[in-house]
């Protein structure tokens, strides 16, 4: 065995990754992977936390954190990462296969998971299955892409550079108007003044001072662990975190008896996750109209104009052909643009995009990144983009950086 092979396989929206993964571990004969077959291997991946997450859960035990007090649930994803990454190694795997390690990632904790990924690949067989070039380990040795499920070898590095570069892109026309406007006259949207939180007695958020006010286009940043999640659960309601604290949301005090539907009413919220509730047979007319009325489903006979509305959304997107087909077999990367259309169908006053371009590839999240400004452009819905990877593309105002401390995060804001 030579154990300083080191292989990036790029992945894209149409990969069949879960089954390359599959056949790795249980040794297929796989034609241009062969040195793996008579070899032990394991996956580090942000399934097998929610595999570990999910088990600890139905058994109430703790697997991957057992030296710790707290469960695998309410760590960071940084701190799931170390945990898992420790318990694997602890397994003297002769391969690790890694599936887009950096994804929801600081740029800290990516660069310290990246020195410890080129230290392990010194003894042992790294098999990258990445969709961002930019996350492709500086020691790869061998070049590979997954064509839905044909793997394809680059006979150099440069011919797998030269081409896999991606291209430049356009929308047709201009973001649709809603039909009717979700109506609230006020400048400021959100208001957190000096706001501290705490989880059993660990600050975790110290003195928070941030406005959102209508149309602003932010960008929320912080290393793992910070509390980007937890602020974004009070504004959405899905904390009760922030009661008895300075904190005004649509004009209305935390905890004064505000309704979480009247909340959700104003807020578009999207994250990856999210796509895993529409597993039924929705087409992707239906998808979007859905998004007028907040179902998961369509219960209703939709109106000649929210089909017309729909159809300005996929035209827009480039789908319109594809209206009655189901949202179940699109690409992950049209999967997402339909799903931003859908929380943006109304104009909500305040949109939240929470790691949207987590786990794409290079030009699905391209091409995610510039609706996301063409939107903050033509609309009035005020922006927040939450996200840990610098996105070269993306053209917010202003940023809202948490800083960890001992007591808790500190927060800043920077004008772009
Ligand atoms: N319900 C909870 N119980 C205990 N601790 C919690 C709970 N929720 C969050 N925490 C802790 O609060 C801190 C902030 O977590 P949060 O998820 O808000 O951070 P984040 O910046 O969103 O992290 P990431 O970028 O990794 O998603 C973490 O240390 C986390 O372990």
């Amino acid at each position: 065995m030579t154990p300083t092979k080191s292989y990036a396989i790029l992945t894209q929206n149409n990969s069949k990754t879960d089954q390359l993964v599959k056949d790795m571990l249980r040794n297929k004969a796989i034609g241009e992977l062969e040195e793996l077959q008579t070899l032990n291997g394991v996956l580090f991946s942000r399934s097998e936390i929610n595999r570990y997450m999910d088990e600890e859960e139905r058994h109430d035990i703790k697997i991957l954190t057992k030296d710790s007090d707290q469960y695998l649930k309410t760590m960071s994803s940084g701190e799931q990462k170390k945990a898992l990454l420790k318990y694997l190694l602890a397994q003297d795997p002769d391969f690790m296969i890694l599936v887009n390690p950096f994804d929801n990632l600081d740029v800290a904790t990516q660069s310290s998971l990246k020195e410890q990924l080129l230290h392990i690949a010194s003894k042992k067989i790294l098999v990258q299955l990445v969709s961002r070039l930019d996350d492709i380990l500086p020691n790869t040795t061998d070049f590979l892409k997954l064509d839905g499920e044909i793997l394809h070898r680059y006979e150099s590095p440069e011919v797998f550079w030269k081409e896999n570069k991606t291209e430049s892109i356009n929308f047709n026309g201009a973001i649709p108007a809603p039909l009717s406007p979700v109506d609230v006259n006020l400048e400021e949207l959100v208001s957190f003044k000096k706001v501290s939180v705490s989880f059993d007695g660990r600050q975790v958020l110290n003195q928070i001072d941030w406005t959102i006010k209508k149309g602003e286009f932010w960008q929320l940043i912080g290393p793992n662990g910070s509390g980007k999640s937890t602020l974004l659960s009070m504004i959405t309601g899905d904390s009760h975190k922030g009661y008895g604290e300075d904190l005004t949301i649509f004009g209305q005090k935390k905890g004064s008896g505000e309704s979480v539907w009247d909340l959700k009413q104003k807020i578009g919220y999207y994250t990856p996750a999210i796509t895993n509730k529409f597993r039924g047979y929705h087409s992707l007319e239906n998808m979007i109209i859905s998004g007028i009325h907040d179902s998961i489903g369509l219960y209703v006979q939709p109106t000649d104009s929210e089909k017309q509305l729909a159809g300005e959304w996929l035209h827009l997107l480039d789908l319109k052909d594809r209206k009655n087909d189901h949202f179940r077999d699109l690409s992950v990367g049209d999967k997402r643009l339909v799903m931003m259309a859908r929380a943006m169908v109304k104009h909500p006053p305040l949109l939240i995009l929470d790691e949207p371009t987590a786990g794409l590839d290079d030009s699905s999240a391209n091409l995610f990144v510039a609706l996301v400004n063409k939107i903050a452009k033509e609309s009035d819905s005020a922006i927040v983009f939450v996200s840990h990877r610098k996105e070269p593309q993306l053209n917010p105002e202003q940023i809202f950086e948490l800083h960890p401390t001992t007591n808790g995060s500190t927060g800043v804001t920077n004008n772009t």
